[in-house]
C-alpha cells in the first residue's frame, strides 16, 4: 500500500454498462475519478446500479461504452490478475469454494505462490485484527452464518494487502457491535496503510463518522459525488427512499 494520498488511482470516462449485448443498461455514462487514501460511501436504493458498480472497478464486468484508467494508465493494460492484486472485492455473500475457512483465507495467497510462512503470517495478523476466532478455522460455508462469512470474506480481503478494497454491504448481516469494531479496523488502515475504500452500504447511520465521500446512484446513474462534510444526510435518505418508491412504480 503506497503512500500517494490524494492522487488518482482509478478514472472512469463516460462509462456504461449492459448486461449483455441488446439489453437494458444497467449503468449509463459515469465519469468519477477515485482519489488514493479516501474512503468513498456508494449509495443509493436497490438496483440502483451499486454492485455494478463495484463489479466494473473489480473487473467481474467490463464497460460496454467508455473507458477505465489506473493510475491514468487504461485498466486493459493490466491483465485480470494483476487488477485484482490491486483492487479486491469483498462481496456480500462470500463464498468459501468447498475449503475450510484457514484454507479460504490463505487461497488467494497460495494463487500468489506467496511462501507459506508468509502466508500463515498474515493470516494470523488479520484473522487477529478482525477477530475470527480458532473455532471457525476448520468449518466450511454450510457451517457458518452469513455474518461470519461475510466476517471471513473481509479478513480474506485483506490478507491480500489490497491498494482498492471494494466492499459490498459488507457488514449487512453483522451485529452492530462486530459492524462497528470492521469499521474501525478500516479507519485505521486508511490512516495507516493509505488503504482506499469504496464501500456500498444502506447503513447510512454507520457511514457518517466513517467516508469521506459519497456518491449517490440512481437508476444507473451518478447523481451525486459529493465530500461527506457537505452532505446532509437527512435530504440523502430522503432522496434514496424517493427512488426507491420511483422504482416500485415502475415495476407495478
Ligand atoms: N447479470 C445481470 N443481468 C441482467 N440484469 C442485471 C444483472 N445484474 C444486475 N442486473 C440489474 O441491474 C440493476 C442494478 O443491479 P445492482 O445489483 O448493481 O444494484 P444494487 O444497487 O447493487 O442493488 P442492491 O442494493 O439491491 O444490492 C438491477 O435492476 C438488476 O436487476
Amino acid at each position: 500500500m503506497s503512500d500517494r494520498r490524494g492522487q488518482s488511482i482509478l478514472r472512469l470516462k463516460a462509462v456504461s454498462l449492459q448486461a449483455s449485448v441488446g439489453s437494458d443498461f444497467l449503468l449509463h455514462n459515469i465519469s468519477w475519478e477515485l482519489k488514493q487514501g479516501s474512503k468513498v460511501a456508494v449509495v443509493g436504493a436497490s438496483g440502483a446500479g451499486k454492485t455494478s458498480l463495484l463489479r466494473l472497478l473489480n473487473r467481474l464486468a467490463s464497460p460496454t461504452k467508455g473507458k477505465i484508467f489506473i493510475r491514468d494508465l487504461p485498466a486493459k493494460r493490466l491483465t485480470t490478475t494483476q487488477l485484482r492484486r490491486q483492487i479486491v472485492l469483498a462481496p456480500q455473500e462470500p463464498k468459501l469454494l468447498g475449503m475450510k475457512v484457514i484454507d479460504a483465507l490463505g487461497y488467494p495467497l497460495r494463487l500468489q505462490k506467496l511462501p507459506e510462512s508468509e502466508i500463515r503470517q498474515r493470516i494470523e495478523t488479520w484473522v487477529n485484527l478482525i477477530r475470527i476466532p480458532d473455532e471457525w478455522f476448520d468449518k466450511t460455508e454450510l457451517q457458518l452464518s452469513l455474518g461470519q462469512r461475510q466476517l471471513v470474506g473481509i479478513a480474506r480481503s485483506l490478507v491480500m494487502q489490497p491498494e482498492v478494497l471494494l466492499l459490498d454491504e459488507p457488514t449487512s448481516a453483522l451485529d452492530i457491535g462486530t459492524a462497528t469494531h470492521v469499521f474501525s479496523v478500516l479507519g485505521k488502515l486508511n490512516q495507516s496503510q493509505n488503504l482506499t475504500i469504496v464501500m456500498v452500504n444502506h447503513q447510512l447511520e454507520l457511514l457518517v463518522d466513517f467516508c469521506d465521500r459519497i456518491l449517490f446512484l440512481n437508476e444507473g446513474r451518478l447523481e451525486e459525488d459529493l465530500p461527506a462534510n457537505d452532505t446532509n444526510w437527512d435530504k440523502l435518505r430522503q432522496k434514496i427512499l424517493r427512488s426507491h418508491s420511483e422504482q416500485e412504480q415502475e415495476w407495478s
